[in-house]
């Protein structure tokens, strides 16, 4: 929601945030590196690389996720070098994200994209998917995999974009067929590497899921903690007190107010120990906490702050909050 009704004169927000002293790199688990080494492995089979990622953020897909496997749309030098497979880049959760600046995309000469919304039944841009795939492989080079008339796509993405529900999606879709990979809130749900699904008859098309595999290096501590709000890392890793203020101030950035009227609040606030405060009592999220006093111990009723960063943070996460995009 945009300001409308409220007076912001006498609303201040920050121009910057400040990071402290944090750092990112000890926010990613150690199984990713050896997912990576996996993946590469496994990386002759595949016809066709879907790279999937939030398009609450359009900065990720900058970020090469496997070492040395450019994304041809990132790099227009390497559209026609052999060795690089045809390449797909998938935003998904198009449903949360404010994509009018989608056009900058084009602008940056990336190619074959598609936004997707996985958890709508009768997604037409999931659809899409496997038409765009199939004339993608076909117009390419297949090697040594050439008489091989199924293929093979492998899926990667950091963790909790939706590789799994692009996964089931696909084959609801064409295969009239349930769930294959198990789908979670929490980032990490896909452990076990390299499965092999198939999610179309015909043609006969076969995809590798992945675990979530990060880029091995975030750029900045800002897309570290972008990643954090979308869910790509372990919440409690990052800290929710902190994902919940970055999001408080990436809102009122954006002037995105739409957690003013979800929680009832008299006006945006920068302060996020007052609007954490006004969600608790909002939602009754209070906590007992003893305490000891010159008479005896007594037990006071406080604010569960906790309670309510974690309730912010999941509404703008299922798009209670506005559709926003981040960059
Ligand atoms: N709003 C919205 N939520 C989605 C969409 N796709 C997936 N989700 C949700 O995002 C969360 C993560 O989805 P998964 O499919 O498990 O993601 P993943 O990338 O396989 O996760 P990992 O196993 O951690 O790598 C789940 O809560 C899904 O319901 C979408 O298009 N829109």
């Amino acid at each position: 929601m945009r300001l409308s009704s409220w007076s912001l004169s006498s609303a201040v927000f920050r121009t910057g945030f400040d990071f402290g002293q944090r750092e990112v790199a000890h926010w990613f688990p150690g199984h990713m590196a050896k997912g990576i080494k996996q993946m590469r492995a496994s990386l002759r089979k595949v016809d066709c690389i879907v790279e999937i990622h939030d398009s609450l953020s359009l900065t990720y897909y900058m970020f090469p996720l496997l070492p040395n496997i450019p994304f041809s749309g990132r790099n227009p030098l390497f559209q026609e070098s052999l060795d690089v497979r045809p390449h797909l880049l998938v935003l998904n959760k198009m449903d949360l994200a404010d994509i009018s600046n989608k056009w900058q995309l084009e602008r940056d000469g990336v190619k074959n994209v598609l936004f997707t919304d996985c958890l709508r039944q009768r997604d037409e841009s999931v659809k899409k998917v496997i038409p765009l795939v199939t004339q993608l492989i076909e117009s390419s080079p297949r090697f040594h995999r050439d008489e091989d008339r199924s293929y093979c796509l492998m899926v990667i993405g950091v963790p909790n974009v939706g590789k799994s529900s692009l996964i089931n999606a696909l084959r609801r879709i064409n295969l009239r067929k349930g769930k294959a990979s198990k789908v979670g809130g929490e980032p990490g749900i896909t452990k076990a590497v390299l499965t092999k699904i198939q999610v179309c008859e015909r043609p006969p098309v076969y995809l590798l899921d992945t675990p979530g595999v990060l880029p091995p290096k975030i750029q900045n501590i800002e897309t570290g903690m972008k990643l954090a709000l979308c869910g790509t890392i372990l919440d409690h890793l990052v800290g929710e007190d902190i994902i919940a203020d970055y999001l408080l101030y990436s809102l009122n950035r954006l002037q995105r107010f739409g957690y003013v009227e979800k929680y009832e609040l008299e006006g945006p606030c920068d302060d996020i120990q007052h609007v954490l405060k006004s969600i608790a009592v909002k939602l009754g999220k209070t906590q007992r906490v003893k305490a000891i006093t010159g008479i005896g111990d007594i037990t006071i009723k406080m604010p569960n702050y906790t309670a309510a960063a974690y309730d912010f943070i999941r509404a703008f996460r299922k798009g209670e909050l506005g559709k926003v995009m981040l960059d």
